[in-house]
């Protein structure tokens, strides 16, 4: 790469950085139903027609949820309708749920997880039972997004998500929807990389977003990744480039991100782009990707 050096480029500025710009085509974006003000904040920073996915927490209202992915529709951009499988109660709550995803947003994807109650709310145990129940396909339903462990899930086995990961696919697959696999976040990318190759050599080509946490405190990094089942050791977040020592520090996707871009090889590793969890900080969030992208 010698004709850089007359351009004042180093090579190891050049090669990352055309890796990471690859790996940021077509990132998504998660927000929560409350997010909408700071969505609407945040959106000149975006891509227009990004995929913004809207979370389906406990204690959300659904009128809120539904003018949320309305609102992200209307900004010109692509909501993605989480459903939580165990939170729901009856078939009646989610055919009138679909319905006004449908009606009042033109929502036409949606994200299907299990949720992290132990028992189920009504008749939907897993993402599958709301894959197989006919009702996305009757409401409009095209693209479908499920869920990706590479670090596992601390109440299911491994075992249970490669059986549940091939019968989602399958079953996706004979009912005509286009798919794509979100991953939960992490802080290593070394369970992310080998996860991947596990994947494609399971026979999986769908497009995977890997999970990532926008810019925020370390404590709230700790936070959330507790929450959510997630490792944060003192080892793994100093390699991310965050002190647990300095909770209140800032710690951004940087190094997890230039990482993964020099790791990735798209012979092996398939079509891979990223997906960020900004844990509030939606602007922030939106800001750091917007130069991330440059
Ligand atoms: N990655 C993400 O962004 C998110 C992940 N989660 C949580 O991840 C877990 C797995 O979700 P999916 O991949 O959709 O699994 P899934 O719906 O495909 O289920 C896989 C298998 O695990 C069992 N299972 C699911 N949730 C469980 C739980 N909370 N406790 C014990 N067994 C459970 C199911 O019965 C099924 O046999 C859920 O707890 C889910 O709420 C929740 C929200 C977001
Ligand atoms: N196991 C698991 N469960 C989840 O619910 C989950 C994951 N994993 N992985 C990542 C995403 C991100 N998740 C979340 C969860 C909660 C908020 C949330 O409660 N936000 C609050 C603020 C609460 C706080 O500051 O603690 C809000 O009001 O928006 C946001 C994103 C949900 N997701």
């Amino acid at each position: 790469m010698a004709q850089f050096a007359g351009e004042g480029f180093a090579e190891s500025d050049v090669l990352p950085r055309a890796g990471k710009r690859d790996l940021l085509r077509e990132y998504s974006l998660e927000i929560t139903a409350k997010d909408g003000d700071s969505f609407e904040e945040a959106a000149p920073s975006l891509v227009p027609g990004t995929a913004v996915s809207v979370t389906f927490l406990p204690g959300d209202d659904p009128d809120m949820r539904v003018a949320t992915a309305a609102r992200v529709k209307r900004l010109g951009f692509e909501p993605v309708s989480h459903l939580s499988a165990r939170r729901l109660r009856s078939e009646q709550e989610l055919e009138t749920m679909l319905a006004r995803l449908r009606d009042e947003a033109g929502v036409t994807r949606v994200f299907v997880v299990a949720g992290d109650l132990a028992q189920p709310s009504g008749p939907y145990e897993d993402a599958l039972s709301i894959i197989r129940s006919g009702l996305l396909e009757k409401y409009g339903i095209r693209h479908v997004g499920i869920a990706g462990y590479p670090e596992g899930h601390p109440d299911i086995s491994e075992e249970k998500l490669w059986q549940a990961m091939r019968d989602k696919i399958s079953v996706l697959r004979d009912v005509g929807q286009k798919v794509d696999i979100t991953t939960q976040f992490g802080f290593d990318t070394e369970p992310v990389l080998k996860w991947l190759e596990r994947l494609r050599q399971e026979g999986i080509e769908a497009r995977v977003r890997i999970g990532v946490a926008g810019p925020a405190s370390v404590k709230t990094l700790l936070r959330y990744a507790a929450r959510c089942g997630v490792a944060a050791s003192a080892k793994v977040m100093s390699k991310y480039g965050a002190s647990i020592l300095n909770l209140f520090n800032t710690a951004g996707p940087e190094r997890f991100v230039s990482e993964l871009a020099e790791s990735l090889d798209p012979a092996r590793h398939g079509d891979v782009t990223l997906h960020f969890y900004p844990f509030g900080g939606v602007k922030t969030t939106a800001e750091w990707i917007r130069k991330a992208s440059r």
